[in-house]
């Protein structure tokens, strides 16, 4: 799936935050939103993952515009197309980590579910709750859970920070991984390794100062 901004920008309240940006993801490919700190890479992840509406410019997948859509429709390509591991995983602590996966109640030996933890190092973790999971462990566990999906779009936000120099390697090589399988992974990242990694590096366009 190809997904693109066009020219987009979104104000929130009296501060532009993302700055007439354009660029395109394409699948087989990873593409890394790159940029320092608070210049808009979290923001425009999540334009392109239709989590945060844009002012103005428009997302498309496969040439279609799906920014500015119905709720039922950007429900629609998150069900259909996406899957996210944001900044704070998204695990529910409570649930198990077969659960976490699968996102309902599976049968305790399903398959899926099994063959999905054991691509990201979690085999045999499936009855412990998700919430004794380490930091990083649950960050893998996001990733079982868009392996199970076998999403097509993959959006990943600063996947490797506060990761050991092993776990990082390990990371950027599922992502990879994802990419060779022929979905379309989106990164917002300042790590220089995850950067080199990506075939389609975006430097995020500066801010506009106003001198007075
Ligand atoms: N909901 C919001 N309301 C107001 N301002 C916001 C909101 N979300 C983000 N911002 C601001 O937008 C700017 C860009 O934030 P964003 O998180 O996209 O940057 P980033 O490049 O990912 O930064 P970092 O590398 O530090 O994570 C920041 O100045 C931030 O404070």
């Amino acid at each position: 799936m190809i997904i693109e901004a066009h020219d987009v920008g979104v104000t929130i309240g009296r501060r532009r935050i993302v700055h007439g940006e354009s660029v395109r993801c394409e699948p087989g490919e990873m593409t890394a939103l790159t940029g320092p700190s608070g210049s808009g890479k979290t923001s425009l992840l999540h334009v392109l993952g239709l989590l945060l509406p844009v002012t103005s410019g428009a997302v498309t997948a496969d040439g279609t515009v799906v920014s500015g859509g119905s709720p039922r429709a950007r429900r629609a390509f998150w069900r259909d197309h996406a899957a996210f591991v944001l900044q704070d995983y998204g695990i529910i602590d409570d649930e198990s980590v077969a659960f976490n996966v699968a996102l309902r109640r599976t049968r305790r030996a399903d398959p899926r579910v099994r063959a999905a933890l054991e691509h990201v190092g979690l085999q045999g973790r499936e009855a412990e709750p998700a919430g004794h999971l380490s930091g990083g462990e649950k960050q893998r566990l996001a990733l079982a859970r868009a392996v199970h999906r076998d999403a097509r779009a993959l959006f990943v936000d600063e996947p490797t920070a506060s990761l050991d120099a092993a776990n990082r390697a390990l990371v950027i090589g599922l992502l990879d991984d994802f990419a060779r399988r022929g979905a379309t992974v989106v990164v917002a990242t300042h790590d220089e390794d995850m950067t080199a990694a990506c075939a389609h590096r975006h430097p995020m366009n500066a801010p506009t100062i106003t001198i007075h």
